[in-house]
């Protein structure tokens, strides 16, 4: 790679944010993202849990799965996470190569994919900091489908709120420090159609 050129290449992504990073990759798939987001709306097992909050029973605003190698924690309880999908392997596996040639070592064993019908499905106000996490962990965002802005805003309102982008078949990488010091969420919006989110991590065993 030429030097003078590698600090701002294309393989750096867009940096968003310096720090803690935040980096958008477009064009993850190429010409195969139609045909993954299409195989992923039609064979997954999509889920709509029901969430219990002060005695009231509140099934999430979207649907969704968990894949991979770790089980996960969800109200207080541990659930197995479905088998790997070879169509989301692949997707792991070029977020993995994308991100290092960005000088990211990334791996991931575990992904939450979340799927949005239409403009009044959404994910509200969280950061993803559980402990089996780790301390700091480096969340890769892969988007197909409808192009839906994921608003941030800071912990401390140091800075005003913010949207990112997130284009059919881009790369989000919230880095180090994001999740410590940054919300995110999906808020609804009219008229969009079917989105495809899926947010790779690495779970601990505990
Ligand atoms: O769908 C999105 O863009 C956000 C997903 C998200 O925040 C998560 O899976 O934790
Ligand atoms: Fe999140």
């Amino acid at each position: 790679m030429d030097l003078f050129t590698s600090a701002g290449s294309p393989g750096d992504g867009e940096r968003l944010l310096e720090t803690p990073p935040l980096q958008r990759f477009p064009d993850l798939l190429g010409p195969a993202a139609d045909d993954a987001l299409a195989r992923l709306d039609a064979e997954l097992d999509w889920q709509r849990p029901v969430l219990r909050l002060y005695g009231r029973d509140h099934p999430i605003p979207r649907r969704q799965v968990w894949m991979g190698d770790a089980t996960y924690r969800y109200s207080g309880r541990d659930f197995a996470p479905d088998p790997w999908h070879p169509t989301v392997l692949i997707i792991r596996d070029a977020a993995v190569a994308r991100l290092a040639a960005a000088g990211h070592d990334a791996r991931f064993n575990s992904v939450l994919l979340n799927r949005y019908a239409d403009g009044d499905e959404r994910m509200g106000w969280h950061c993803d900091d559980e402990p089996e996490l780790g301390e700091a962990p480096l969340i890769a965002a892969v988007s197909l489908g409808a192009d839906r802005p994921l608003r941030f805003r800071w912990k401390d309102r140091r800075a005003p709120a913010f949207n990112v982008d997130q284009p059919h078949d881009s790369l989000l990488l919230m880095g180090p420090g994001v999740q410590a010091e940054l919300e995110h969420a999906l808020l609804p919006r009219r008229r969009q159609e079917l989105r495809i989110s899926l947010t790779f991590r690495w779970v601990s065993s505990r």
